[in-house]
């Protein structure tokens, strides 16, 4: 996508800054990783009212954040709004909440020439915006969800833990199975640009599935018998496959409906209380192929639904740890 250079906003093709010359695409790290603390006097202290996070609902990355938001019982505490469905050579637009000092429509790049006017970098979703300061605090999900899962509990209440302590490891380990395997993996599938570098990618993605399969045929969650952190990591992209990468990023050699226990596992997280309201499935597929067909044009197919039971009673599980 488009960037901003020295502050301004240059138009460039998708992913183009992440693709080399061997066509792999290679992620470039989100580099704002500022944090929210408990703490009166941290630099960004929690408070209820003070944070924005922008967020589109087609993105696997913002909708970790949209999904904690929930779970946390966030909504009042921390203030969102989404843009989209579709990227265009501005990036993404937001045209529904005015959040001083923008107004609508208005780009997500103001938000980082407001940071900072000499900004260079993309301008990504989700970013987690401070309002009292005009900075953006962090651009990273897998840092933001950190935060949500702890930092305003005083303020909420909550009691809820997705990272304990001693399921660290364990949590720790699968994430580093599915971010390059599946949650990347799936976006080095689609935009290779050599055959050689999307095959690699797109057979990685389903060793990644057919390992996840193999153990949650006897395992309810990920880490065992709690739900946590690695279970909604790997829930965003999940329930983005069968209707988004399996065509538009040619992920096809199986679907997730394809396999018993993850096609249950991720109705069963699909259903967790809340989370329905995350998952926008239309607008994820009009963004997957706006990315990747020239013409726009999206599929009729296919059909998901994923409010039929999921049958994993059977197995032993807890839910989420602190509840
Ligand atoms: N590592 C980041 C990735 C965020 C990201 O790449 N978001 C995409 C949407 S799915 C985006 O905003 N892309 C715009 C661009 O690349 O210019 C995270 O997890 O927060």
């Amino acid at each position: 996508m488009s960037q901003l250079y020295d502050g301004v906003w240059r138009d460039s093709p998708p992913a183009a800054e992440e693709i080399g010359k061997d066509g792999q695409f290679r992620r470039i790290d989100s580099p704002l990783r500022d944090w929210i603390e408990p703490d009166p006097d941290a630099k960004f202290p929690a408070e209820a009212g003070r944070y924005h996070v922008f967020v589109s609902w087609t993105c696997p990355w913002a909708s970790r954040v949209t999904a904690y938001r929930v779970l946390m019982g966030l909504q009042d505490v921390v203030s969102m709004s989404a843009a989209g469905p579709t990227i265009d050579n501005q990036g993404w637009m937001f045209d529904h909440e005015t959040i001083p000092p923008f107004t609508i429509p208005h780009p997500l790049y103001r938000v980082y020439q407001e940071h900072d006017a000499h900004y260079t970098g993309k301008a990504t979703v989700p970013t987690l915006w401070d309002k009292k300061t005009g900075q953006i605090v962090n651009n990273e999900s897998a840092d933001i969800i950190r935060m949500f899962n702890g930092a305003f509990d005083e303020i909420t209440g909550n009691t809820l833990d997705l990272y304990p302590e001693d399921l660290r490891p364990e949590i720790d380990r699968w994430n580093d199975v599915i971010y390059p395997g599946l949650n990347n993996g799936v976006y080095r599938a689609g935009f290779a640009a050599s055959q050689s570098a999307y095959e690699r990618a797109a057979h990685g993605v389903f060793e990644t599935l057919d390992a996840m399969e193999a153990h949650l045929a006897t395992n309810r969650y990920l880490a065992g018998e709690w739900l946590t952190e690695a279970d909604w990591r790997a829930f965003t992209t999940l329930v983005r496959f069968d209707v988004g990468y399996h065509g538009a990023f040619k992920c096809n050699l199986r679907r997730i409906d394809d396999y018993p226990a993850l096609s249950g596992y991720l109705r069963e997280l699909y259903q967790w209380p809340g989370i329905a309201g995350t998952v926008k499935l239309e607008e994820i597929k009009r963004n997957y192929y706006a990315l990747t067909d020239r013409h726009h044009i999206y599929p009729i197919g296919p059909k998901v639904d994923l409010s039929t039971t999921h049958g994993r009673e059977g197995l032993k599980g807890s839910g989420i740890r602190g509840g």
